[in-house]
């Protein structure tokens, strides 16, 4: 059956009506009209406040975007994702990333499988290993503890772990030294292994397939390092583990299937920092601390899964998306942590967001009838204030801001964290009310600036304001409170997709460089070129050739 276009349902043609008055509402007059925006425009879950009243919004608008998620069928597909039906159309998946973080005890049965048993079955044995490499009771080919892990993977076998072990510092046992490997690039692991003594270190070859190019290449490079240290074909079990859905792949490379942890083709490589992909992260931050962050996880899939839509935490953040994307024809979004230990929190989002939605079809094969998935981008504040903001507070896009904030902070180090705070308020107040033409030229008049100069300046001076955002609070940046932070992003994704009409959970746009890769990858090696490339192509690859054989 044909789906149903987003912009044919009732709702979206009333939004469209909508936006015309809309369009022309200056947020400081919805500010200073009667009644308390932050009091109808805020909601809290699973310990996070989303405060959404600097938006180019009213009771109307919200009320017609819940409407528009109801009749886009966000209910019925959310139900269908938690109970675990084939909703990743194209690959014939369930998509269950939720179930690897509920608690024991919640029988769910997918294919005659209990689901919750294997999951926590997976659990506790990553838990169980975690404990022994911490303690030290797991130790290398000439008995000493691990100190150092290095997780090579790449996408979401990297961006998940990396970024919650970064975020995640404070609670990390400081003994434990991280690192992450991703890229082909031989840079990437050159510098890793160069600081590493190959006896106490302990690699996490973790992918989903185990058949990515680039962790493939990286896991037989840290192998043969590995045995040019000294170490023996036998003793390959004691520093190589592998988390995988493949376990042949897994054994053939030569690692101990007992060493493997698994995890399913239900989990998404972008879903997947709950399963076993999230090993570092247990291993840095021990297996209490890694329950913790599923727990704040599963608060916020409660949370989701039970609150209707006008309430609904990540069904708000997903329907502001919408508004703005599709009403307002915003390109891309950028994301403001102000902690630096979010400092990959954007780069995160990326993959989850831009990899799950950004597609041109709909899950029927047909064409999209609106604006997909905008450009996801950011860097942590304050920094970002000294460089892109710019194009933010006077640019010719409007570009909305997620700012992500903790009240509280795991340092101790006396001002800073007011100082941070400020700015980040600071920044949401100056984008909601700008600064008009006649405020500037007060201000420059108090300064006893002669008039052409005031009129010369003006404009520049001048800052538009009406430039929407939202504000995410959490008490302390903790296991729990990012747990909850990632899920409530995740199911943005997913109610997006949903009203997009797009499958959020393949990803075919990354196959077609993988397959030109592999073929250019020989020729540049010295292999004959019976393929013709374009004149382009042909050069580069002439050019490679030349300078690797004098290399
Ligand atoms: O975990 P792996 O199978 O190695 O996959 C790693 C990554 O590569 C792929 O190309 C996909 O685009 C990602 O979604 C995936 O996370």
């Amino acid at each position: 059956m044909p789906q149903q276009a987003t912009t044919g349902l009732p709702a979206y043609q009333a939004l469209a009506d909508h936006h015309l008055q809309a369009r022309t509402w200056q947020m400081r007059d919805l500010f200073s009209a009667p009644g308390n925006r932050f009091a109808a425009f805020s909601v809290e879950a699973a310990g996070l406040l989303l405060d959404y009243s600097k938006n180019r919004i009213d009771a109307t608008t919200m009320r017609l975007l819940a409407q528009l998620l109801r009749e886009a069928g966000v209910e019925a597909r959310r139900d269908a994702m938690f109970g675990g039906q084939r909703i990743n159309d194209t690959e014939q998946r369930a998509v269950l990333h939720t179930a690897l973080r509920a608690p024991r005890g919640r029988p769910l049965v997918v294919d005659g499988q209990d689901v919750n048993a294997e999951v926590h079955a997976v659990l506790d044995r990553v838990c169980a290993f975690a404990g022994r490499v911490r303690s030290g009771n797991w130790t290398g080919r000439s008995g000493k503890p691990v100190t150092d892990i290095v997780n090579i993977g790449i996408g979401g076998s990297d961006l998940g772990p990396e970024m919650v072990c970064k975020a995640l510092r404070g609670f990390a046992d400081p003994r434990l030294r991280l690192h992450f490997v991703a890229n082909v690039d031989g840079h990437d692991l050159d510098a890793v292994l160069s600081r590493l003594q190959a006896d106490s270190t302990l690699f996490v070859i973790a992918s989903k397939t185990f058949t990515t190019r680039e962790t493939m290449m990286n896991a037989q490079s840290a192998r043969a390092w590995f045995l040019r240290q000294g170490g023996r074909e036998d003793e390959l079990a004691r520093h190589f583990v592998a988390v995988s859905t493949n376990s042949a792949a897994v054994r053939a490379f030569g690692i101990d299937t007992d060493n493997m942890f698994p995890f399913w083709d239900w989990v998404g490589g972008r879903y997947s920092v709950w399963s076993a992909i999230g090993l570092p992260v247990a291993l840095a931050v021990g297996p209490e601390r890694f329950r913790e962050f599923l727990a704040g996880a599963h608060a916020m899939d409660e949370h989701f899964r039970s609150t209707p839509l006008e309430r609904n935490m990540p069904a708000i953040l997903a329907a502001l998306g919408i508004w703005y994307r599709n009403f307002f024809g915003s390109a891309s979004l950028s994301i403001a942590p102000y902690h630096q230990d979010l400092s990959q929190f954007a780069a995160y989002l990326q993959q989850l967001e831009m990899e799950s939605n950004g597609k041109r079809v709909r899950a029927d094969g047909s064409d999209v009838d609106l604006a997909t998935c905008p450009v996801v981008w950011g860097d942590v504040g304050t920094n970002g204030q000294h460089a892109y903001f710019q194009l933010l507070h006077q640019g010719t896009d409007l570009i909305p801001v997620d700012f992500i904030a903790a009240l509280r902070p795991s340092h101790a180090l006396p001002g800073h964290h007011e100082a941070l705070l400020a700015n980040c308020f600071a920044q949401a107040e100056a984008f909601m009310l700008g600064k008009t033409a006649e405020e500037v030229r007060e201000e420059m008049r108090a300064q006893n600036l002669p008039e052409d100069r005031i009129a010369a300046l003006l404009p520049h001076r001048t800052f538009p304001g009406n430039r929407p955002s939202n504000m995410i609070l959490m008490d302390a940046l903790t296991p729990a409170s990012l747990g909850a932070l990632i899920a409530l992003y995740e199911h943005k994704v997913f109610v997006q997709g949903v009203a997009w009409g797009v499958n959020s959970f393949d990803q075919w746009g990354v196959e077609l460089g993988k397959v030109l890769a592999s073929t250019l990858e020989r020729e540049i090696g010295g292999e004959p070129r019976p393929q013709a490339h374009d004149a382009s192509t042909s050069a580069l690859i002439e050019r490679a050739r030349q300078a690797l054989r004098t290399t």
